[in-house]
């Protein structure tokens, strides 16, 4: 982020209660504005993701010739190039968003002109080496710097392959995937951990074929898109904060309306119940292949357990773990986290900064290459918190704010626009004080 460092105050809360309808989900509506995009025809959003990464992959389309029209009510029209991108006459700007820089990557390097992708500080140093390597094997040819931003691609007719992907990635799954529809012979990618899976239920939705077994999926080249007309399911990892935060409190009571269910995202539900909360799921409908409900989330009456997190649940859980992190203190027996390493390439070092924020609040953890230990049973008090430019941390610890001893000051609060720029505002609107 480069705007302007502003701070947010957290006051602490007495309890959580209220009923919410959040905006698109951020990975929904990045496949979404990529495939309308390249399609044939006029793609028409409704809920559109209200975050700046979003808005990235909508200005990298436009600037590749796609028309966009935005609305006040999260409303997005896309006029589709329907098939071939045009020429850009500027590098494109990924802005803080790794997903649009490595899906946006698989989708041009099929594609006949020459393309350079840029972002800020933050996403110039997250590696791209692991989209540039399975690209190059199916004939693309990429260049990057010591394995960073700026991406500079010379589009070129690509061959299917077969690929698995070393570090889970629905990123790196997503970006094969689209250049694979657009190559010859079928794409393979196979997978350790089932990672989300918008990126093959976007495709289908915009008419692709797409096969799928339990851990590959498959596309066959040559398969044109054509446009769709949906409303985005409201972002799960957004309503993370808020579960946490309910969860933190009995007697709290917090209702989701039109909340993406995914069960490839929903493994927070999992755990908050293992933990001891009480969620409930209702008139779960399918659009496009997406899981979309109403959730109840009620706090455990004596307070959160611990648990571990570790191997495949890390990886399904990966945006959530700096929150779950940030509440752990306030359980009985802490949160260990483990197999994480990828939060270190996030868009901060997600494993230091929980850490530096966690001690500044008061407590005592351990932090490990690869994830952290945080014993339960410590009262937090209100400190100065440290987001690193980072939307995620910004949010978990305006979360671990509601519980601690005094007030809390986020300095960076801004960066929570990156995927939720309502967060401040609609936390205020559920926090009895
Ligand atoms: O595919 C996606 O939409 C995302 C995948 C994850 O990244 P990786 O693919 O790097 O695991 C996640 O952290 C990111 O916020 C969004
Ligand atoms: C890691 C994230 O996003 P991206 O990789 O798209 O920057 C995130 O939203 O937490």
């Amino acid at each position: 982020m480069n705007e302007t460092l502003t701070e947010q105050i957290i006051r602490p809360a007495r309890n959580i209660n209220g009923s919410l309808r959040l905006p698109g989900d951020k990975s929904i509506s990045h496949r979404y504005a990529l495939l309308g995009g390249l399609a044939e025809g006029t793609t028409r959003l409704a809920n559109f993701s209200t975050g700046a990464d979003c808005a990235s992959s909508l200005g990298c389309v436009e600037a590749l010739g796609a028309e966009i029209t935005r609305s006040e009510d999260g409303g997005v029209e896309i006029k589709g190039v329907g098939g071939r991108f045009a020429a850009p006459d500027a590098p494109l700007d990924c802005g803080n968003s790794g997903s649009t820089m490595r899906m946006l990557s698989g989708l041009l390097a099929p594609q006949a002109h020459t393309f350079t992708l840029v972002g800020d500080a933050s996403l110039s140093r997250r590696p791209m080496e692991r989209v540039r390597k399975p690209l190059m094997q199916m004939g693309a040819e990429i260049e990057l710097t010591e394995g960073h931003a700026p991406v500079t691609i010379r589009g070129k007719a690509l061959k299917g392959i077969d690929y698995t992907t070393p570090v889970p990635s629905a990123q790196v799954k997503t970006a094969l995937l689209f250049a694979g529809m657009q190559a010859e012979g079928t794409t393979t990618v196979h997978e350790s951990v089932r990672t989300r899976d918008h990126g093959e239920l976007a495709l289908r939705a915009f008419g692709a074929n797409v096969e799928r077994t339990l851990d590959s999926v498959s596309i066959a080249g040559g398969q044109t898109l054509r446009a769709i007309e949906a409303v985005v399911p409201g972002d799960i990892s957004s309503a993370a904060f808020f579960f946490c935060a309910a969860a933190l409190f009995p007697g709290s009571n917090l209702i989701f309306d039109g909340l993406g269910m995914n069960p490839t995202r929903a493994t927070l539900c999992d755990v908050l119940t293992a933990l001891g909360a009480h969620i409930g799921v209702l008139n779960l409908e399918d659009k496009f292949g997406e899981l979309v409900g109403t959730v109840q989330i009620n706090a455990p009456k004596d307070g959160m357990t611990g648990t571990t997190i570790s191997g495949g649940l890390a990886a399904q859980l990966i945006d959530e773990l700096p929150v779950l992190a940030a509440i752990a203190p306030y359980t009985a027996n802490g949160i260990r986290i483990r197999d994480a390493k990828e939060l270190r390439v996030k868009e901060s070092d997600r494993i230091a900064l929980v850490a530096k924020n966690l001690r500044a609040m008061g407590a005592e953890v351990e932090e490990f290459e690869d994830g952290l230990d945080v014993p339960g049973g410590q009262p937090l008090r209100g400190a100065v918190i440290d987001a690193g430019g980072d939307h995620r941390i910004a949010m978990a610890f305006s979360v671990a704010a509601l519980r601690a001893e005094g007030e809390t000051l986020i300095r960076g609060a801004e960066s929570a626009a990156i995927s939720f720029p309502e967060f401040f505002t609609l936390l205020d609107r559920v926090c009895e004080r």
